[in-house]
């Protein structure tokens, strides 16, 4: 096969990159986002948020009342107390708005495409189903999901990831999955399809930027809960007040009794909290990552440690032949010969560039059988007549031999692990008669570059790295040190993955692991938080709750930072709203009362105008409030690696002291407004 993968990219007319926006709120995006907004005021909506739900029930109420009662004072307070069930509204709109442009981009990549079958038929890309096999070759768009299954290509897939550079797809190895909608630049493959029509990878990315799959979290819900718990406490609170007002002979009118509901009611988070969470994913989205599922990224803000695979997420994954080395008398050719017949049907990255190293594709003899690779044998081969080879790693190798390895075998295979090489050990049996070992190829990877600082950066936000490999410890323990991990596990099989994520689990952990590989598909689903690789296989994509388009082993950073943010803002605005709550409390409790026990005017701090205006003023803060902090909503609380209870402190202080003084400063300057209409 001639490949001309060197060549440069093909420029497409592609969409342009995606990674555009500013975390900054952009005006025009209140305005277009207000009918969306409007439209969310339908009461079966409204619902799913209790306490925005009581705001409209109370904005209801006071119409009714400013219609039968008409007054400046009580139209005043039914237009604020809509507004602000208007402001809670649009603060989710916008943040779904974000992801609508995406959404749009999105769309365009989905052109009616046709699918060219193996057996030459045309058919539209809509037709295909899994298992179909499709032929897909230089300038053409790939009509499904799926995996190669034949050749090797370069695909353009800025389409999805706004990256311009051509990225490699092959099959056999862990970098075979393609998506729907891409184009390949040069050579041709074979696709087997993994996904229906429908259910494309670019689907549901649709569906996740515009938030159309988005589900509460438990999190959300638990908050939710005590957010409606406090409504109701206060709504009790208020209405057992009249009796006492009553008896006092200060006997208050229905619509104050709303406003102060209102006031009371944890509305500033209960405003924000969905946008927050769709700010969230959406952050994500902005750093290429896609979170299938919200609580995964809650959970990326407590993960404690980070499970990663060797090949191809540490290292760069082509692990090449670069060296056959003859043992015990055996000659070059006959080593080169055996690697060679034993790597002819080998689909993996491995075994091609053996094949291409003993000198490229010959005949195969009649009659082989081939053993392929699997992740739990550790080794390949053929079987030709009574003579059998077998390659793969050392451990596994020895034990199909039945013996210890020579001083001479055992030698090489520990030079070449100590440098970080794999070393693959050739054997070969013939008939009844014993194994013996013909030699050791040597396979080379090289460790990503940059890989030493992140990994200290992770240390630094209290999260453990263990490096788990199929390979011998001597390998691991050699690219774990040069890499920089804190720790390693050597010769895993994808139950013991599995098995040490269940482990790390049962301590209370949160974990997570990205990985690529068919193997690490058990692993990538039992975490918590299971990232794989865009490169990787279709396997590894279902399995995890995150795909990261830039196959980024050290995106955990920050997708770990996005999740403690998210944790953290919805804290910080939880405590602003409950201290700014009380702060209210202090405004219209004594003007209300004021007529009644004039001394409660010592309580009257702010000197506010006169009991009407306290009241409208403390509604209008209320609802502009929610306004104010919807771009921190948005944005997220900065986030800096330090100790959670120094950042507790921080935020006490920050939002809870601020939560109780705002109000009195906002308040006041609106009473100096409001008093000229009262
Ligand atoms: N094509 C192959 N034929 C024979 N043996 C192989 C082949 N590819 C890999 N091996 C051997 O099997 C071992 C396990 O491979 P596997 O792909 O499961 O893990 P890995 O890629 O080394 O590590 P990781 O889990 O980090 O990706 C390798 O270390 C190597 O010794
Ligand atoms: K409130
Ligand atoms: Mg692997």
């Amino acid at each position: 096969m001639t490949t001309t993968l060197d060549q440069p990219p093909v420029q497409t007319p592609g969409p342009e990159p995606r990674r555009v926006q500013s975390g900054l709120l952009d005006p025009k995006l209140l305005l277009t986002s207000l009918p969306g907004a409007v439209k969310k005021l339908d009461p079966r909506v409204m619902v799913r948020t209790p306490v925005m739900f009581v705001v409209e029930v109370g904005s209801v109420v006071s119409t009714v009342f400013a219609i039968v009662d008409p007054s400046v004072f009580s139209i005043v307070v039914a237009v604020w107390l809509w507004l602000t069930v208007v402001f809670a509204n649009l603060a989710e709109a916008v943040a779904e708005g974000r992801g609508k442009a995406q959404a749009e981009t999105l769309r365009r990549t989905k052109t009616e495409t046709v699918a060219r079958r193996v057996t030459g038929e045309e058919v539209p890309a809509t037709a295909l189903v899994p298992g179909d096999l499709v032929v897909v070759e230089a300038g053409q768009l790939i009509p499904g999901d799926g995996d190669v299954v034949e050749g090797v290509a370069s695909v353009d897939e800025s389409a999805i990831t706004g990256e311009s550079a051509p990225v490699i797809r092959e099959s056999g190895g862990d970098r075979s999955a393609v998506t729907g909608g891409t184009r390949v630049l040069s050579d041709r493959i074979v696709v087997k399809i993994t996904a229906k029509a429908g259910e494309s990878f670019i689907d549901r990315m649709i569906a996740l930027v515009e938030g159309a799959s988005r589900q509460k979290t438990p999190n959300e819900i638990a908050l939710n809960i005590l957010l409606a718990s406090l409504t109701i406490v206060f709504l009790l609170a208020v209405a057992t007040l009249q009796p006492f007002a009553a008896f006092a002979g200060a006997s208050q009118p229905l619509i104050v009794l709303v406003a102060l509901v209102v006031c009371l009611i944890p509305t500033t988070i209960g405003a924000l909290l969905s946008a927050i969470g769709i700010a969230g994913m959406d952050r994500l989205v902005q750093r290429n990552v896609l979170a299938m599922s919200g609580r995964a990224v809650e959970a990326a803000g407590d993960v404690t440690t980070l499970l990663l695979d060797k090949t191809g997420t540490i290292t760069l994954g082509n692990r090449e032949a670069t060296e056959f080395l003859a043992v015990g008398g055996v000659s070059p050719a006959e080593i080169t010969g055996a690697a060679q017949l034993s790597s002819l049907a080998d689909e993996t990255p491995e075994g091609r560039s053996i094949v291409a190293l003993a000198g490229g594709h010959v005949e195969p003899p009649a009659g082989v059988v081939f053993v392929p690779f699997t992740a739990e044998t550790r080794m390949s081969g053929v079987d030709l007549g009574d003579r059998q080879i077998r390659k793969g790693a050392a451990s596994a190798v020895l034990k199909w031999i039945g013996g210890s390895p020579s001083a001479e075998v055992g030698s090489i295979v520990d030079t070449i692990s100590a440098s970080g090489g794999t070393p693959l050990v050739v054997a070969e049996k013939v008939g009844d008669g014993p194994a013996r070992a013909l030699g050791v190829i040597r396979l080379k990877d090289v460790v990503k570059s940059g890989m030493r600082e992140r990994f200290d950066e992770l240390r630094r936000m209290g999260i453990r790295t263990v490096m788990i490999t199929g390979d011998n410890p001597l390998t691991a323990k050699a690219i774990a040190d040069e890499a920089g991990v804190d720790d390693f596990l050597a010769e895993a099989t994808p139950e013991d993955k599995m098995r040490l994520i269940r482990a790390e689990q049962e301590g209370g952990k949160l974990v997570a692991m990205t990985g690529d590989g068919t193997n690490d598909a058990p692993a990538l689903a039992a975490a918590d938080v299971g990232v794989a690789m865009n490169s990787g296989t279709s396997a590894a994509k279902e399995a995890g709750n995150m795909v990261d388009l830039d196959s980024d082993p050290t995106k955990l950073i920050e997708i770990v930072e996005i999740g403690k943010q998210l944790l953290i803002t919805r804290g910080a605005l939880t405590t602003f709203s409950i201290a700014n709550d009380v702060a209210k409390y202090f405004a219209i409790i004594p003007a209300m009362f004021v007529t009644a026990y004039p001394s409660l005017d010592t309580l009257n701090i702010m000197r506010l105008h006169s009991p009407q205006s306290a009241i409208v003023s403390a509604v209008i803060f209320n609802a502009l409030v929610i306004v104010a902090l919807i771009p921190l909503a948005l944005r997220g609380v900065r986030y800096t690696p330090s100790s959670a209870s120094a950042m507790l402190r921080r935020n006490l202080l920050v939002y809870g002291l601020g939560g109780l003084i705002v109000p009195f400063v906002g308040i006041k300057l609106i009473d100096l407004v409001v008093q000229f209409v009262f």
